[in-house]
């Protein structure tokens, strides 16, 4: 039966987020414009047509930091799934960790780049959520992770979930 409830059609945008770790903690990057600005948060940004997620992830780390990881070195960890009650559309965002990278670290006039030591990661200072799931990401753990978010970002309902490395979620699977 065609169904006229529109309310689980959903228009899906994919994004890539990367955080990069070395000796000195983990890298991550002042947004200084466009969404998210005046927080940090790992580099990514939108995939864009005619790119695989992978590439989206390698490009999107090097517009922004002009750090180059070879696709070999990027680890697919998993993905973040954010619904909003008032909008059709859902972010997937799907999330890389590197530890192999060269070129110098470079400011964009997207994001100023700084090394946090994994105790000193600003997490008031980002995305709300990220508490909830970086974490794991940092204890080299997969992750599955949903939220339900209204109006300018309440969260509504969470769902996280550590998997193994024989478990990483795939988005549509
Ligand atoms: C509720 N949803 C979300 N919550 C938290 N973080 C989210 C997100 N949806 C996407 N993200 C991340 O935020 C950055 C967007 O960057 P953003 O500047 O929009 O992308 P991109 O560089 O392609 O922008 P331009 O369109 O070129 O300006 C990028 O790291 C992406 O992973």
């Amino acid at each position: 039966m065609p169904s006229s409830d529109n309310n689980n059609i959903k228009s899906i945008v994919e994004f890539t987020l990367i955080f990069v770790r070395s000796d000195e903690g983990v890298l991550l990057g002042f947004k200084k414009r466009g969404f998210g600005v005046g927080k940090w948060n790992g580099f990514g940004g939108k995939i864009e047509k005619g790119e695989t997620i992978l590439q989206g992830a390698m490009r999107e780390l090097k517009e922004e930091s002009n750090l180059t990881v070879s696709s070999s070195n990027m680890i697919y960890v998993g993905y973040v799934r954010y619904d909003r009650v008032d909008s059709p559309q859902v972010d997937i965002v799907y999330i890389f960790t590197a530890s192999e990278f060269s070129d110098s670290l470079e400011e964009s006039e997207e994001m100023a780049p700084k090394w946090f030591k994994i105790s000193e990661i600003p997490y008031e200072e980002m995305w709300g959520d990220s508490k909830y799931w970086l974490p794991i990401v940092l204890r080299k753990k997969g992750i599955f992770a949903e939220f339900l978010l209204s109006g300018e970002r309440n969260m509504v309902k969470k769902n996280v979930e550590e998997r193994d490395e024989n478990n990483i979620p795939v988005y549509g699977e």
